[in-house]
């Protein structure tokens, strides 16, 4: 076995990037130990557009893992590597339909909601329009997942398991704070996050603990 196969794996990370922060959550409740590498999105135009990070990431985001000798990119497909290859404390139920369930609300928020109000976008939307935009699509999002968990959710997204979609669903409610999107019609999402937010897992990854959050946070 290659040295590389057997080192600490490194998650490049930056602090409030929310598909960075899903996969904190899986490798906490995991409890994989791994080293974090961050990677400001902000710093001189973006530490992701660097030549250096590009050879780790093409698509030039984070997250990126270097784990068993390999380099992942895309959270939700780092998720379910970690959950095959590291079967400890599941994030996907046995049950078939409620696995769908999982994959559903997991497909409404990284494909439908947070990819349409990332840094590239508001950027290309500009300054002016980047709140109302955001707030459109996550509200448009946030009624699909609300509907989806008023048959699935137990004591989190799908019954009483954690499961992939809570280390979607977290995330992406800060970001909806962040945007100043009204939250009060959708309580289940809330009961949720509120729920999760006591969690270890859920609490060492959050961005306020991170070591590249600036000391002044404004989002705490
Ligand atoms: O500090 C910043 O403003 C830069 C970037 C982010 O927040 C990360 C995102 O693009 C949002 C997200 O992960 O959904």
């Amino acid at each position: 076995m290659s040295l590389s196969a057997i080192a600490k794996p490194i998650l490049y990370s930056y602090w409030r990037s929310s598909c960075s922060w899903r996969v904190r959550i899986a490798l906490n409740l995991k409890e994989i130990p791994y080293d974090i590498k961050p990677i400001s999105l902000i710093k001189s135009g973006g530490e992701q557009h660097c030549n250096e990070y590009r050879e780790v990431n093409p698509m030039e985001q984070v997250p990126a893992l270097q784990i068993d000798g390999h380099t992942l990119i895309e959270s939700v497909a780092i998720m379910h590597y970690l959950e095959e290859t590291r079967p400890q404390r599941p994030l996907l139920p046995q049950d078939v339909h409620k696995r769908a369930k999982v994959r559903e609300i997991v497909e409404i928020i990284c494909s439908g909601i947070q990819p349409l109000q990332n840094l590239i976008v508001l950027i290309h939307v500009g300054e002016e329009k980047k709140k109302e935009w955001a707030q459109h699509w996550i509200t448009r999002g946030f009624r699909a997942v609300e509907k989806a968990l008023s048959t699935s959710a137990g004591k989190y997204c799908v019954g009483d398991e954690i499961s992939m979609a809570d280390c979607c669903l977290v995330p992406q409610v800060f970001n909806a704070r962040r945007f100043h999107v009204d939250l009060r019609p959708y309580p289940i999402i809330l009961r949720i996050d509120r729920e999760l937010e006591a969690n270890p897992a859920f609490r060492a990854a959050h961005p306020s603990n991170q070591p590249d959050c600036p000391p002044e946070l404004p989002n705490k």
